[in-house]
């Protein structure tokens, strides 16, 4: 993906968007009918949006890569031919994700995602609240009303939603993990003794796993099934170069902006979920009482709320409380502010958070870099949408994963304190692969101990 050349051209391009509504479908409808997206978002409280092609992509390197998407994407978005009476819901928006750590590569099984890549899709589907709205963006100094229109008809016309409930799950034949047990621990406990020795306070050790499943990778199959599972989750798929997803469900919100209320929060510590209500409560009521979840959590809610400093005001926080998933639940505090900074200059000032870097920054960087064995790309980075205006949602692409054809890549991590346990940190993490291997899955034995968390690799 080249966007410079695109964004040279900004002084003589311009952007054309035109809107039209189509007959209803859900999101895995729309994947289904159009065939594999470069872009895929839905929030529990916002519309699913779907980008096919790209009016305009920016992408951008190192330290600076907040600063740089924005400036580029506002000269995309700078003066659009868009009629006064387009409905907001279907507006020209801007997709895709960061990498986690500056110094990204984009190689191995990054090949095709750059440090930030975003796209402004040609065509533009978006989809909630019984309504489905088409629009065709198109930029460039050649950009045309006709070409648009041209666009807006063919799609029309070949939209007959597929609603066909998601095929069985393909099944998986091998997984070969990045970390073995025993070098886990191994990390887990050079971690604490940082920890102990005062280089640290806190730091999220990760691992991937590598799948191979018995039948090809279906996107819209993928979404159907964790729209299923974790409806109050962000899902997202992105595709940057047109080759591997990166697609996941994640239950944290990293920022929301919408006019000048601000949304996030923290979400960190985890135990799993009870086989019997009662030991469900029990284990809820331990993750409340328990001194290491509560400082876990507290690092993380009290340095939001300290990186909100500098570009927010009326920083609020909410009643700590257990936010139960399929298959984890966590420690939630809901944190709501003002601010008129652009989603993009929020989500730079709270990149990343101690939920999954650490504390100090900077010291749990190194240890992250030190210490684990593969790459994290983008996982446990910012992911989302922006608008003109500067609004936006970011989640933090946490189970998530990477897939190609047959390949899916699974991301997971839990975080150490001085008292964490090696041996509970990586039954936490196998529970956290869960929401991505039950895509999968066929009759949830894939010779791993991935669900139970026993057993070494
Ligand atoms: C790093 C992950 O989770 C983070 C979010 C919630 C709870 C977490 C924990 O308890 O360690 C992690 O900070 C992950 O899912 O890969």
């Amino acid at each position: 993906m080249d966007s410079r050349e695109g964004i040279a051209r900004a002084d003589t391009a311009r952007l054309v968007s035109r809107t039209v509504r189509l007959p209803d479908a859900s999101l895995t409808g729309v994947l289904r009918t159009l065939g594999r997206p470069n872009a895929v978002w839905t929030a529990p409280d916002e519309p699913g949006v779907v980008g096919y092609g790209a009016a305009a992509q920016v992408t951008a390197d190192g330290a600076e890569r907040f600063g740089a998407v924005r400036e580029r994407a506002d000269d995309v978005l700078a003066s659009p031919d868009r009629p006064a009476d387009a409905p907001a819901v279907a507006r020209p928006r801007f997709l895709g994700g960061f990498a986690f750590h500056d110094g990204h590569a984009g190689t191995g099984p990054w090949d095709g995602f750059p440090t930030a890549a975003f796209v402004l899709p040609h065509v533009q589907v978006v989809t909630g609240a019984g309504e489905t709205w088409l629009t065709v963006n198109a930029h460039g100094e050649n950009a045309s009303e006709s070409a648009v229109e041209r666009t807006l008809r063919d799609v029309t016309e070949r939209f007959a939603p597929d609603e066909r409930a998601a095929a069985s799950p393909p099944g998986v034949v091998a997984t070969e993990r990045t970390t073995s047990r025993a070098e886990w621990r191994e990390q887990v406990r050079a971690a604490t003794g940082r920890i102990r020795s005062g280089e640290l306070e806190k730091v999220v050790l990760a691992q991937a796993l590598d799948v191979t499943l018995a039948g090809a990778f279906s996107l819209p199959d993928a979404m159907a099934r964790l729209g299923d599972t974790y409806p109050s989750c962000f899902r997202f798929a992105l595709r940057p170069t047109n080759g591997a997803a990166f697609f996941g469900a994640s239950p944290e919100r990293l920022v929301t902006r919408d006019g000048d209320a601000l949304r996030t929060g923290a979400l960190a510590a985890t135990v799993g979920r009870g086989g019997t209500p009662d030991e469900d409560q029990q284990l809820a009521a331990d993750l409340r009482s328990s001194s290491k979840y509560r400082h876990e959590h507290e690092v993380v809610a009290e340095r939001i709320r300290d990186q909100l400093a500098d570009v927010a005001t009326a920083v609020e926080t909410g009643e700590r409380r257990v936010r139960k998933l399929e298959t984890v639940q966590h420690l939630f505090t809901p944190i709501t502010a003002s601010s008129d900074a652009h989603v993009l200059t929020l989500v730079e000032a709270l990149h990343p958070t101690p939920a999954v870097g650490g504390l100090p920054p900077d010291a749990a960087l190194r240890v992250i870099r030190e210490t684990e064995t593969f790459d994290r790309g983008w996982y446990a980075a910012p992911v989302g949408w922006f608008d003109r205006s500067g609004d936006g949602t970011f989640a933090v692409a946490l189970r998530s994963a990477l897939a190609d054809e047959t390949r899916v890549r699974p991301f997971a991590g839990a975080g150490i304190v001085a008292d964490s346990d090696p041996d509970t940190e990586w039954d936490e993490v196998q529970l956290k692969y869960r929401p991505i291997l039950d895509v999968f899955e066929d009759d949830g034995d894939d010779g791993t101990d991935a669900r139970s968390g026993g057993g070494d690799a």
